[in-house]
């Protein structure tokens, strides 16, 4: 296993493209490393590697394709520790008026009814003296057992890391699954809470949008009941929604209707997103984009007891996707860690609540650095 983290080391300190990932909820750590420092972009998502995409679907989607890639994996058994987070409150007064006036700006926009639901988001940098991204890195690990967890690196485009409870998509063959997940809480020891209606309608416009967008692209669609689910110190609502997909149905024609989806742009779509752009005042860059698995080929061989041993000749390669939405992430960048944080407003936010939202979920990163 040290192996493993050594070469992650080695390859950042040659300056050489990498992404080094877990799963939720798995033991599996991989890795994929460039050996030159070319730049890749995706053209259509027929392609085959690791995708790094910006929230902005109009910037290039940067690809580590497999076959210019050494993978490598290892096995990581997660140490029992929950640290609690303590609460710090070392932010300015300045960002926090500037933060309640973008929401102020948002949900006036709102009652002018130019959309009804917009994500709004605030960068805020933390010094680092030095830092090691191996044991940053293991530190998400060891927090945030069922985020999808990584570490990604391009010499000309940035080192990011983050702990992201939100799927974008996953496709295995022609099986389509997709979250939606939405509204915010602090967790305090139980999954029994209740949650207000701007919480409920919040993750609703969520769930109808993807219904609405995946209607060209699948034949059957379920949904599963609402759950409210943990990530970190935070609850959020959530929406499994499955389908199958047609086989006319074209990846980046999918992820052009979804992406960026309200959980982290707004809705209607594009009023939102001209708002964001016009209104935050900084550049989200990736955070909101989407990251992950490619159009990867992954055998399942249906049954695995001996007396089936026969059964073999019939496993099967499937294609599968995972895509996960880059939340909860940082990018470090001089001596800085700078932190990305958002949340949803409707039109009865409270622009005091939302600020306090980001505090919340800026601890997520700050309590592994
Ligand atoms: C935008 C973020 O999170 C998203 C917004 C949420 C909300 O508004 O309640 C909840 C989960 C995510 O879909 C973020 O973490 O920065």
């Amino acid at each position: 296993m040290e192996d493993f983290f050594n070469s992650i080391e080695a390859q950042y300190n040659a300056q050489l493209p990498f992404v080094v990932y877990r799963k939720p909820r798995e033991f599996k750590v991989n890795a994929l490393l460039q050996s030159k420092n070319d730049l890749h972009f995706v053209q259509d998502f027929t392609e085959t590697g690791f995708v790094f995409a910006p929230f902005d679907a109009s910037e290039k989607t940067v690809l580590f394709p497999l076959d210019h890639s050494k993978s490598i994996s290892t096995d990581y058994a997660v140490p029992q520790i929950e640290r609690e987070i303590q609460t710090s409150k070392s932010i300015t007064s300045e960002a926090k008026q500037r933060h309640i006036n973008l929401v102020n700006n948002g949900v006036n926009a709102i009652n002018n009814q130019v959309f009804q639901k917009v994500v709004l988001s605030r960068q805020e940098l933390v010094e680092l003296k030095d830092y090691n991204i191996v044991s940053i890195f293991k530190n998400l690990l060891n927090n945030y057992a069922s985020a999808f967890v990584y570490c990604w690196y391009h010499p000309n485009v940035g080192l990011w890391l983050g702990a992201t409870p939100e799927t974008l998509m996953k496709i295995d063959g022609n099986t389509f699954s997709i979250m939606a997940l939405a509204g915010t809480q602090v967790y305090h020891g139980t999954l029994s809470v209740s949650w207000g209606e701007k919480e409920q309608l919040e993750q609703k416009i969520v769930t109808d949008f993807i219904v609405e967008s995946l209607n060209p692209f699948v034949s059957s669609v379920k949904l599963s009941e609402i759950e409210t689910v943990k990530a970190g110190n935070l609850l959020h609502l959530k929406t499994m929604i499955s389908a199958q997909l047609k086989p006319s149905a074209k990846l980046h024609e999918l992820i052009h209707a979804l992406h960026p989806t309200p959980a982290v742009c707004g809705y209607p779509k594009i009023e939102a997103k001209a708002f964001i752009l016009q209104n935050e005042n900084y550049n989200r860059e990736f955070y909101t984009g989407f990251l992950g698995e490619l159009n990867v080929t992954t055998t399942v061989s249906p049954r695995s007891s001996k007396r089936n041993i026969e059964n073999r000749a019939y496993s099967v390669s499937k294609k599968s996707t995972q895509l996960y939405v880059n939340l909860r992430c940082m990018q470090l960048k001089d001596s800085n860690a700078i932190i990305y944080i958002g949340g949803g407003i409707t039109a009865d936010s409270n622009p005091e609540f939302e600020w306090e939202e980001t505090v919340s979920k800026s601890l997520v990163i700050k309590k592994v650095l």
